[in-house]
């Protein structure tokens, strides 16, 4: 099988084989499409794997979580030339070569391209005959087949036919396969299972056209998520046979992070092989190109460059832009776009014929641009034609609206009636993107959404400086440009869909908007958008957002996008990219330690510094770490726990690694001890304050500060020690006696509180009057003054007890959950019950503690920082403080302390003088 590449037609006879580099191709644990409809939880989705396993090409329909259950549709989601069609040939390759999937007897591959050619035509499914051909039996019944067929429709975002898959109520009809139908038709009740049920079905797609398909109807979500950074130097290793000139391009790519990072699309890498190898042979270095737009500005020059000097015996040094190479642009221009608005891919000679270009001129005008224009043979041996790839007809249709804009002062997107002299007025240039915006965001299966970004891209003084020659002039204002950021911004609040969101994040990269950082900060963390909500693949296309943007990835802060372990997970990369990650108090567990590992492990890993503190992480997370730290690779000198900051040390490389308030005990620090020991090269500073390290663990890593090979000369393990606690945040509580509940009783001067039952209630008990403010069901009370600073309390209980806060808006009144602490989102709450501390609670979650010491008093103390967002509870030992549990959160009111009681009778607390 050859390869279409979009190389010369020589090359077209590359062998598949000889070019075809690995992709990397995840299972995604959720369908994303359809999101106004209710997820399909089938045994496919249901497990959704820890890490993500990359699925091997020929393993397409066996289900990720390893079940035997039959697979009949997979549905691969994947973004514009991230390899879809690639991997489909290559999978048919390996059947029909015997290497994979045998067990299928025959594939019938199509693309949406070739059926929509078959629109409005009506078809008669010849199956009746290949089965009886096939089948020596006669047996003309398909579901009682023993033959396995296999659909493969690839590019469903290419689809112009009228599919009915879109919803869940897809009616059970009996298919008549002898009857001619419409190619829409048949496609529709393959799809919804009617037709051929038995038989497989493999569905290819650009994401923001996968809702066309009701998830319903499948079995299997796959996505290709392009090359790895291992992949994507095989692939310039194995398209060039000039081995230095491969390693040349490779390390060229590697100065640009932000090339580096785009060359996860396969697309891309042809495009920037065929530009590098071009800038390579005439200047070394150069400013790179960054987006996706500079670089197909880069692509169509060189191929008007070398079409010059191929075709019209021009000389390297001359012009880029000659009268016919402009020509020719303005007509495949307009050609692209015409089609691309009414969504055609294919064209008849009529269409070439209606944009000026001449027919018999055709097959020159493929020759000359042979790698943005291809002649195919249509099914009908009509000629037809499209381009290389899609993306180049999104780039030149945007290029055409531009071009038609700045020369001429025609809007194509403005639809007013047309003025006397036939054409459209101008509104504007800002007129002219928010259109275009609207449009994109309109269409339903985003056939607008690379054009758009084109179109921005094209609007950037720098890039129309690329363009010399082209144009006649150039019109770009940063004031048209801020004007359409801003029209951005306020589309990217409205409500909606991530996809869309996504899409228009792209578009301010483009524009090289430096807030945008902040924006994909403030889109996850405004609540509009939950991480639940978010898939894997819109997680890494937002981390591969952050990665391409200008803006400089020091410090990456986790809090700002989202605290929570799926968000880090796939976010990785960035964490990866960035010298400094503060991913304190951010509800990480042992699962996070280990990708971590394999980022302090990784060679391509700029993290020097890395803050882990208030996580959970517990021994067990430090074991995970500690492998990262034995990897040679690892560059971390600097390991810390404390809440103080290490300095660098003025020699580069320095790595902060705080596990603050981590659980950390004895085996933690056996794990740390034995990294150090296999790589003692790196570490020089350990700082393991607020855990409980113990007498044996620091007794091992205080051995080697004294042993020659470490390199450790720092070693902090303090315990967290009440004194200071008391010494500065000390603070008086005093019980608001509206807030107390009639079934607890004040005593001690207010300072004692005892559940009494009604039967017991006394006169001490309270009796005031019907207050708003009482807890007139649970067993609870709150203290008078809001916190809003730093402070810490102890007290005493008995019983079972809810050491708790909340805000003061918190409802009181009635036994709905939303008045019971730690139940909702505006309280929290410890449970102690007899003489242990077992769990916290906040929002109805509720988190098991291991279990504290009993050998300590009955004494827990609360450290609250409102502006740090942290919540400490502590067991009080007589001079230290054992750490429970750190809630991390942004507190957005003054908070209460308060105190529940549970059934048990004669449960109180006892508020200690500070
Ligand atoms: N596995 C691969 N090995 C080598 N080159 C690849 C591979 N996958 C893709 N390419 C290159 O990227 C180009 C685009 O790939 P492909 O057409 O498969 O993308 P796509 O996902 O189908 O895109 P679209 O959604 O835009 O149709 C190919 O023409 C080829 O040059």
């Amino acid at each position: 099988m050859c390869a279409q590449e979009g190389y010369t037609k020589k090359k077209d006879e590359q062998r598949l084989d000889d070019i075809y580099t690995e992709l990397y191709i995840t299972a995604e644990g959720d369908v994303h499409i359809n999101t106004q409809h209710e997820v399909r939880h089938t045994d496919a989705f249901r497990k959704p794997a820890d890490t993500e396993k990359p699925i091997n090409p020929s393993d397409m329909f066996k289900l990720p979580s390893g079940g035997y259950k039959p697979v009949r549709t997979v549905l691969t989601n994947g973004i514009a030339g991230i390899g879809k069609t690639f991997l489909v040939r290559k999978f048919v390759l390996d059947w029909a070569e015997g290497r994979a999937n045998q067990e299928v007897h025959l594939i019938f591959p199509f693309t949406f391209r070739q059926l929509n050619l078959w629109k409005e035509k009506k078809l008669c499914l010849d199956l009746n005959h290949i089965f009886t051909t096939l089948q020596s039996s006669g047996n003309t019944n398909f579901d009682k087949s023993e033959f396995k067929l296999l659909f493969i429709l690839d590019g469903l975002d290419e689809s112009r036919l009228q599919l009915h898959c879109s919803t869940s109520n897809i009616q059970d009809t009996d298919f008549d396969v002898t009857l001619s139908t419409s190619v829409d038709v048949l496609l529709t009740n393959l799809i919804n299972r009617n037709l051929l049920p038995s038989a497989r079905l493999w569905i290819t797609t650009r994401p923001a056209a996968a809702s066309q398909i009701h998830s319903d109807s499948v079995d299997v979500v796959t996505e290709v998520r392009g090359f790895t950074d291992p992949q994507k130097e095989e692939y310039f290793r194995k398209r060039s046979r000039d081995k230095e000139q491969a390693s040349r391009l490779i390390s060229h790519i590697k100065t640009s992070r932000s090339l580096h990072i785009m060359c996860h699309i396969p697309v891309f890498c042809w495009i920037t092989a065929m530009v590098l190898e071009d800038v390579l042979k005439t200047r070394e270095g150069g400013k790179l190109p960054r987006t996706l737009t500079e670089m197909y500005i880069h692509f169509l020059v060189v191929q008007s460059k070398l079409n010059n000097i191929k075709y019209d015996g021009g000389a390297a040094t001359d012009p880029h832009w000659n009268p016919e190479s402009r020509k020719m642009i303005e007509s495949l221009g307009k050609l692209a776009f015409e089609q691309l608005q009414k969504g055609n891919l294919i064209f008849y000679e009529s269409d070439l014929t209606e944009c000026g270009i001449n027919i018999r001129a055709a097959s020159v005008y493929s020759g000359v641009f042979t790698q943005i224009f291809k002649e195919e043979r249509g099914l009908y041996q009509d000629n037809v034609f499209c381009f290389v790839h899609l993306s180049v007809q999104e780039f030149l249709a945007a290029l055409h609206v531009h071009l038609t804009f700045t020369n001429f002062g025609v809007n194509l997107l403005y639809k007013a009636p047309l003025t006397r002299s036939g054409v459209n007025t101008k509104p504007g240039p800002i007129r002219l993107y928010q259109i275009a915006v609207n449009e994109a965001l309109q269409s339903s299966n985003g056939h607008l959404d690379l054009f758009l970004r084109f179109l921005l891209g094209l609007s950037l003084q720098t890039n129309q400086t690329l363009l010399r020659g082209l144009m006649t002039h150039t019109e770009s204002s940063s004031e048209t440009n801020q004007e359409t950021v801003k029209y951005i911004k306020k589309k990217i609040s409205d409500n909606l869909s991530p996809e869309r969101s996504i899409n228009l994040f792209h578009c301010l990269n483009e524009l090289n908007d430096c807030s945008l950082v902040e924006k994909i900060q403030q889109y996850l963390t405004s609540g509009r958008l939950s991480r639940n909500k978010l898939s894997r693949a819109q997680w890494s296309a937002l981390g591969f957002i952050l990665l391409s943007s200008e803006k400089d990835l020091e410090v990456f802060d986790l809090k700002k996008y989202s605290s929570s372990e799926e968000a880090l997970l796939r976010l990785l990369p960035v964490v990866k990219a960035s010298n400094k990650a503060v991913l304190s108090g951010c509800n990480l567990s042992e699962r996070s330690c280990e990708a971590l590992s394999s980022v302090l492990s990784s060679q391509s890993s700029s993290l020097t510094e890395l803050d882990l503190s208030n996580n959970d992480l517990q021994d067990s997370g430090v074991d995970k770490l500690s492998a990262g730290l034995k990897s040679p690779h690892c560059r971390l000198d600097t390991l810390r726990s404390g809440f103080s900051l290490c300095l660098t040390d003025g020699c580069g490389c320095v790595c902060v690694f705080r596990l603050s308030g981590c659980l950390i005990t004895d085996k933690g620090c056996t794990s740390l001890a034995s990294a150090l020991t296999s790589n003692p090269s790196h570490l020089r500073e350990l700082d393991l304050t607020y855990n409980h390290p113990g007498g044996s663990g620091v007794k091992l890593l205080s051995a080697g500060l004294k042993d020659p090979h470490w390199r450790l000369d720092t070693l902090r393990y303090t315990q967290t020690t009440r004194a200071p606690m008391l010494l500065l945040y000390a603070c008086e509580l005093t019980v608001d006696t509206n807030t107390v509940s009639r079934s607890i009783q004040l005593s001690d001067n207010n300072r004692t509180m005892t559940r009494v039952s009604y039967n017991h209630l006394t006169p001490t008990a309270v009796t005031g009057e019907r207050s708003p403010h009482r807890f007139d069901f649970w067993e609870q009370l709150l203290c008078q003054t809001g916190l809003t600073g730093r402070h810490y309390w102890e007290v005493e209980w008995r019983g079972v007890v809810y050491i708790s806060v909340a805000y003061g808006g918190m409802r009181r009144r009635g036994h709905t959950v939303h008045c019971w602490f730690g139940r909702n989102d505006q309280s929290w709450t410890l449970r102690c019950s007899e003489d242990d501390c077992d769990s916290v609670y906040h929002n109805k979650r509720k988190t098991d503690l291991p279990s504290s010491s009993s050998s300590v008093p009955d004494r827990v103390a609360v450290y609250v920082d409102w502006p740090a967002g942290i919540l400490s509870f502590y067991r009080v030992s007589p001079d230290t403080l054992i750490h429970l549990h750190t809630f991390n959160t942004s507190f957005t009111e003054p908070l209460y302390p308060g105190f529940g009681f549970a059934c048990s009778p004669f449960s109180s607390v006892s508020l200690s003088e500070s």
